[in-house]
């Protein structure tokens, strides 16, 4: 199995159906059907009622699927749980996280409503938002709060608000805060995504700025328009020459573990297990199953 990545996470608002309904036919690898900060405050529990019928109905395809609630800190937050978490979708997005009492209060709640609908064996996962000073400050503990975490993710609309400075495009206000994230879920083997994009006819910026974050260590990014798609896609998907080189490096690392040779060189460069497991990020990015290469340099 290819491990599935997370290039391309299409925020939707919840209160919009015929949006919603399309979810599936955008070409981003997961859709966030927003409940938060997308909805109106009159608009919150009609949202909620649409997305939990959609999740029902909708044919998402092999989009992954993911719920965005509202905090706890608001009148909606456990409402928004009671009536999503039954359907479990792919994943549910917590905002706003800022300690590991938040975790451990939000994920309480997720386990009794599994239990009391009779959920055995639940299968979503939970992505944490990381907006404000405090939650930044607290990353490395909250990263590691719960082993249901599978992906942590900044909100650099939020984060900008509560640090009250101007989010300028090149980004240096929360560079510092994009950098701990990455460290933080990089240490406890989590997705990493980026905040959005908010200018959606900028597609050059985008691309800078997706370029960026992918230098860094992020995995892909949150957008706002199915129009950012393709960019933020073509910045992740490996070239074809590094495709190439990382078959290439995988195949020969085959053949000389069988020989019970850990360090070898390919074109006078040395390669050894840092080297494999680089080429082994670009492949799984290139969608090529490793089983594959190995039955292949058998
Ligand atoms: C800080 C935060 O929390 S950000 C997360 C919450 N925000 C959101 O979810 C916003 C989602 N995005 C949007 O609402 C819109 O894209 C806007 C307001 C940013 C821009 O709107 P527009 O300029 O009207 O978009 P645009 O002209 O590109 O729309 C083209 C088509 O794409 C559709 N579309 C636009 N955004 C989305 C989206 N996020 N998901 C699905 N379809 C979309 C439009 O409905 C339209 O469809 P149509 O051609 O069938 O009418
Ligand atoms: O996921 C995102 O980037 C959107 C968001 O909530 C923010 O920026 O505050
Ligand atoms: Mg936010």
């Amino acid at each position: 199995m290819v491990k599935k990545k997370r290039r391309s996470m299409l925020y939707i608002p919840g209160n919009n159906p015929a949006m919603i309904q399309q979810a599936g036919v955008y070409g981003c690898d997961a859709v966030l059907l927003d409940l938060e900060d997308a909805v109106a405050l009159n608009q919150k529990d009609a949202a909620r009622i649409l997305v939990r019928n959609m999740l029902k109905t909708v044919n998402f395809y092999d989009t992954e699927v993911c719920v965005r609630v509202n905090n706890f800190h608001t009148p909606f937050g456990l409402t928004d749980l009671e009536e999503i978490v039954p359907l479990q979708p792919d994943n549910i997005r917590f905002p706003k996280t800022e300690t590991v009492a938040d975790v451990k209060e939000f994920m309480k709640e997720v386990r009794r409503i599994e239990k009391e609908h009779g959920i055995k064996n639940p299968t979503m996962t939970i992505h944490v938002m990381i907006e404000t000073a405090k939650g930044v400050a607290n990353v490395y503990d909250i990263a590691a709060a719960d082993p249901r975490i599978d992906a942590i993710t900044i909100g650099g609309q939020d984060l900008t608000a509560d640090m009250g400075i101007i989010k300028t495009p090149d980004g240096v206000g929360i560079d510092y805060a994009r950098k701990r994230i990455v460290m933080a879920g990089k240490a406890n083997d989590l997705d990493v995504l980026d905040t959005i994009f908010a200018d959606v006819n900028d597609d050059e910026g985008l691309r800078e700025e997706t370029e960026y974050i992918k230098k860094i260590g992020f995995a892909g990014k949150a957008l706002i328009n199915p129009r950012q798609v393709d960019v933020v896609h073509d910045v992740f998907n490996p070239t074809e020459n590094e495709v190439r080189k990382a078959y290439r490096v995988y195949s020969e690392f085959i053949k000389n573990k069988k020989a019970g040779i850990g360090v070898f060189a390919i074109d006078g460069k040395m390669v050894d297990a840092p080297v494999v497991q680089r080429a082994i990020t670009v492949l799984e990015y290139a969608k090529i199953d490793l089983k594959e290469i190995e039955k292949n340099a058998g």
